[in-house]
């Protein structure tokens, strides 16, 4: 039996702690679940944005993996800002032969706007990462991105759902609605059935980091031995909440609130 459920999160950092590596560790912790981390790129932002990257250098991003699989138990991982082809190359060597669930964040925006990968290294994660995924969580316009139809409606959701799913190979897909107007809808594809998780919008602006927590959650969930519809079902309920006690801090989208979750129970 496990001790304890361990997470591996991949991607780039936020100092301001609302995205990133920061937000991935923060939310395995809050699910009592031990986290690690590896680090594609060093990001200076905020919650007004991006205002420099600095990208590790391959070697390093190899080696810290060989770090973490060399001696750590790894249950499930996540992937989020992987900036370049070459990184991309580099974390596929590492993880293919894992056999563990893989939860990728397709990161190619900040909620900003700023771009967080190359334009060409968008064709690698389609072709090369996705097919390896247990489930991949693109918001609206990745999903496009990624499938090329345009999506203005709870059915092109689906579709395009689906079609992440059989073209591309990933185990399955959680299209997230959070660019939406009304309900905060995600519609899940396993392959067999589509899931309709569907929450009340709520009205802020605190949104900075959003999507990292929510595959951060579903990471912790499923190295804790959920199944992946358990994992998503809860993972939408902790970001809910996450968003409803966000915090307004700093001068633009503020971050979630991780322990928002646990201060819930404690008052019930
Ligand atoms: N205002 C809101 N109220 C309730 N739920 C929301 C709201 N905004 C986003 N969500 C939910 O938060 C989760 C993350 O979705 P979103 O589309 O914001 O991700 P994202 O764009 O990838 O995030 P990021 O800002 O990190 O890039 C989804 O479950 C979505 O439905
Ligand atoms: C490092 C990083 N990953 C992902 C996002 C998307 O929210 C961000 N702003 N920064």
């Amino acid at each position: 039996m496990r001790n304890v459920a361990c997470a591996l999160t991949i991607a780039g950092t936020d100092p301001s702690g609302g995205a990133g590596i920061q937000a991935d560790l923060k939310t395995f912790q809050e699910l009592q679940t031990y986290g690690m981390s590896v680090i594609t790129s060093v990001v200076a932002q905020n919650t007004t944005g991006v205002q420099d990257v600095h990208h590790i250098p391959l070697s390093m991003i190899q080696k810290q993996l060989d770090s973490v699989i060399n001696d750590m138990p790894i249950h499930a991982f996540k992937t989020g800002m992987i900036a370049n082809i070459d990184m991309m190359e580099a974390i596929k060597a590492k993880i293919k032969d894992l056999h563990i669930p893989y939860v990728m964040d397709p990161v190619m925006v900040a909620a900003s706007g700023d771009p967080l990968i190359a334009t060409d290294a968008q064709k690698f994660l389609r072709e090369e990462l996705l097919p390896l995924t247990t489930i991949v969580t693109p918001n609206i316009p990745e999903a496009e991105n990624i499938t090329g139809i345009t999506i203005q409606s709870e059915e092109a959701m689906q579709e395009a759902a689906k079609l992440i799913v059989h073209t591309y190979g990933a185990e399955a897909a959680l299209v997230k609605g959070g660019h939406f107007t009304g309900d905060a809808i995600d519609f899940l594809y396993d392959g067999e059935a589509i899931h309709r998780f569907q929450a009340k919008r709520i009205d802020t602006t605190n949104s900075h980091g959003t999507g990292c927590t929510l595959s951060a959650a579903i990471t912790a969930y499923l190295a804790q031995g959920d199944s992946l519809y358990n994992a998503v079902k809860q993972a939408k309920d902790y970001i809910t909440k996450a968003i409803m006690h966000s915090f307004d801090l700093g001068h633009g989208s503020g971050p979630t609130n991780h322990f928002a979750p646990r201060m819930e129970e404690i008052k019930q």
